[in-house]
């Protein structure tokens, strides 16, 4: 359980500067050094619900997205290892507005009524259109509920604790640990040929070869659509063939699954660790909680349970005197040690299932206690680049090889301190091995199968020197291909990039927010949909991607159609569709272009595109910068920029 604000003693701010790794020449000073990042971090983060809950206009603080407000108690129940199970709703029925509380989160809830009320920590075990389920160990106060995204303090205690165990680390852990550092070399054998089981492209091919040759590391980089979950898949299925025990761990939850999703058409044995409530639906059966349930010895347990109420109900009939007391702890001993029991089995069933799997599945935040000292030949941790420092080193000490699978070019971790970023928390493993060890610790995955090839030309000649291919599947195809839409400008084109300069399509700060928008950019984004949904394009083809929340807010506002998405370059990596819109939304006399300097995020934003990608913004404010210069040449160079002012607006 996270112990929120309430339980947090005030922290004095650290004002010095954050260290950086470039310093930090032992194994002491690297740890460290992460373990300052990691406590800037929280501070960072204890910070921002501090000032979210002073935040006095409730609908403003509804569209930080971490923080649900005038919430009623639906309904409780007791479920989840006998804590409280508490379902809140917005009055009326209302759907929830868009939010990050998710499965897993931890929340503090409390009342709504009372700024200065602490609340009480819990975790998101549920959520619904309608409602969000949260598992708390004591009742909130209040009529009405406020619930608060907070700091998640478990998982930094485990990750704190893992890089103890990585500073201590003796034998082939440490081995891995120097290697990860720097301080040892890369280790390979000749690689062996191998019989694949999928049917895969020579590059990744090249890449199972390579991954399976490495004695202690080895990288798979996957630019957008080339196939790195199907490659990772496959590193795992041979592994397995290898008669080796693998930990596939990646950071998120849809990633993990994703990967689960594919070996369990490979492979027999293989388990999801981790709460059912937060993996799809199909692939529950493959939990821990669903095969320990099946497990035969259950039926042993469930006559236990019976026999233990049993004495319960007779307990709680009236004794009186002396012997009548002794007759009672007697029978409540009796129950206690039944219920040992019973806890001894469910280990001991635990233990089975763990036993019996080849391949575990989990998200980088492990549950130590379930896995006990359980060690792994090979860990493959897919979405590496996702992944800080601090966090890899649960799964790292459970490694024997380690394998990581990611883009170092597209968006980074995310991180809230600044001070820790700007030292270097932002930068994943993988990209400073990449960075570090070059050619020899990675292969690079190069035949992509999503965008028509006009599409990933810039992506692949800014971001992967040139080498990227579009499969012969994908090369040519178009929207107009499409069954049941016609060929109009729109669809019959992969590319278009829409200028507004000159036309006053001007950015503007959201009323009461922080966040940037552009209503014309808006309301061009609107007639475009229109004009594709007249082709014949379904909504749930479509994605308009908007680098700013204000402006994804307008456009929700705007649009209509539950089928059609819209949301920030943050929500869409590792998405496709068939046709997507990017509203570029800055538009300033300045030259001000805020984050999108960071070009990965751009990256991600113009490879999500299948058939048609569309790009709105002006080229006077994009333009001053190196990176959209060149992006508004290859637009121009494909004969695919166009003026606003040849629209209707
Ligand atoms: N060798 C191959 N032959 C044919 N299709 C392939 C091959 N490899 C991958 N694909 C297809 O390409 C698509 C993307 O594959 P996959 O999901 O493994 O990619 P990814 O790199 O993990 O994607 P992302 O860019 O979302 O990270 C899938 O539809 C997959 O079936």
């Amino acid at each position: 359980m996270p112990n929120g604000s309430k339980n947090t003693p005030a922290r004095k701010a650290n004002t010095k500067r954050p260290p950086s790794l470039d310093h930090a020449i032992t194994v002491d000073a690297y740890f460290d050094t992460l373990a300052d990042w990691l406590e800037r971090e929280a501070e960072a983060e204890r910070e921002r619900m501090v000032r979210r809950r002073q935040i006095r206009d409730q609908t403003n603080v509804e569209r930080t997205g971490e923080t649900l407000v005038r919430m009623d108690l639906l309904d409780h129940n007791t479920g989840l290892a006998g804590r409280l199970v508490l379902d809140f709703g917005k009055p009326g029925e209302k759907p929830l507005p868009q939010n990050r509380l998710k499965v897993g989160s931890p929340v503090v809830v409390s009342d709504n009524a009372n700024p200065a009320d602490k609340g009480v920590p819990g975790v998101v075990s549920a959520r619904r259109p309608h409602t969000l389920q949260v598992a708390v160990d004591v009742w909130p106060e209040g009529d009405r509920f406020r619930i608060d995204l907070s700091p998640d303090e478990t998982t930094r205690r485990r990750q704190v604790a893992a890089m103890a165990r990585a500073r201590d680390a003796s034998g082939r852990a440490k081995t891995l640990r120097d290697v990860l550092i720097g301080t040892r070399p890369l280790r390979f054998s000749e690689p062996k040929e191998v019989d694949f089981l999928t049917s895969l492209n020579p590059p990744q091919q090249d890449a199972v070869r390579f991954a399976l040759s490495a004695k202690d590391v080895a990288i798979i980089h996957g630019p957008p659509g080339t196939g790195k979950t199907t490659t990772l898949a496959e590193i795992i299925y041979q592994c397995v063939l290898r008669g080796e025990r693998v930990l596939a761990c990646a950071s998120s939850n849809t990633a993990v699954d994703n990967l689960l999703e594919r070996l369990v058409a490979m492979l027999p044995h293989v388990l999801r660790v981790g709460h059912p409530a937060r993996v799809f639906e199909a692939l529950r059966g493959h939990t821990l909680d669903e095969l320990v349930d099946a497990d035969p010895s259950n039926e042993v347990i469930r006559d236990i349970r019976r026999e233990i109420q049993g004495l319960m109900n007779a307990a709680s009939k009236d004794f009186r005197g002396k012997s009548g007391h002794r007759q009672r702890r007697e029978i409540q001993a009796e129950a206690n040690q039944l219920r040992s029991q019973i806890r001894a089995i469910e280990r001991s069933i635990i233990r089975g299932v763990l036993d019996r799997s080849d391949v575990v599945c989990t998200t980088t935040t492990i549950d130590d206690d379930l896995l006990g000292d359980r060690e792994f030949d090979t860990v493959v941790m897919d979405e590496a680049c996702q992944s800080t420092l601090p966090s890899i080193w649960q799964a790292v000490m459970r490694a024997d090889r380690l394998i990581l699978g990611g883009d170092h070019q597209q968006l980074p971790p995310t991180v809230l301190s600044n001070e820790a970023a700007g030292a270097g928390l932002r930068e994943s493993l993988m990209q400073r091995m990449v960075n570090r060890d070059g050619e020899e610790v990675f292969r690079r995955l190069t035949v992509q199968y999503r965008m028509n090839e006009s599409i990933m030309r810039f992506s692949s000649d800014m971001f992967y020197d040139s080498s990227l291919v579009a499969d012969a599947s994908v090369k040519a195809h178009r929207l107009c291909d499409l069954k049941g839409v016609d060929t109009t400008s729109l669809t019959e084109t992969p590319l278009m990039f829409i200028d507004t300069a000159g036309a006053e399509f001007d950015e503007e700060l959201e009323p009461d927010g922080e966040s940037k928008r552009n209503p014309k950019e808006a309301n061009l984004v609107v007639n475009l949909v229109r004009e594709l949904f007249q082709a014949g394009i379904c909504a749930n083809q479509i994605a308009v991607i908007a680098p700013y929340a204000a402006q994804v807010r307008l456009l929700r506002n705007r649009l209509d159609a539950p089928e059609l998405e819209i949301d920030t370059v943050d929500g869409f990596q590792g998405r496709e569709k068939e046709v997507v819109i990017i509203t570029m939304t800055r538009s300033n006399s300045i030259g001000e272009i805020g984050f999108l300097a960071d070009t990965r995020r751009t990256n991600v934003a113009l490879t999500r595109a299948k058939r048609k990608l569309i790009v709105i913004g002006d080229s006077a404010t994009l333009g001053i910068n190196g990176f959209y210069e060149s992006m508004l040449e290859y637009f121009d160079k494909a004969d695919s920029y166009r003026s606003v002012f040849e629209f209707d607006s």
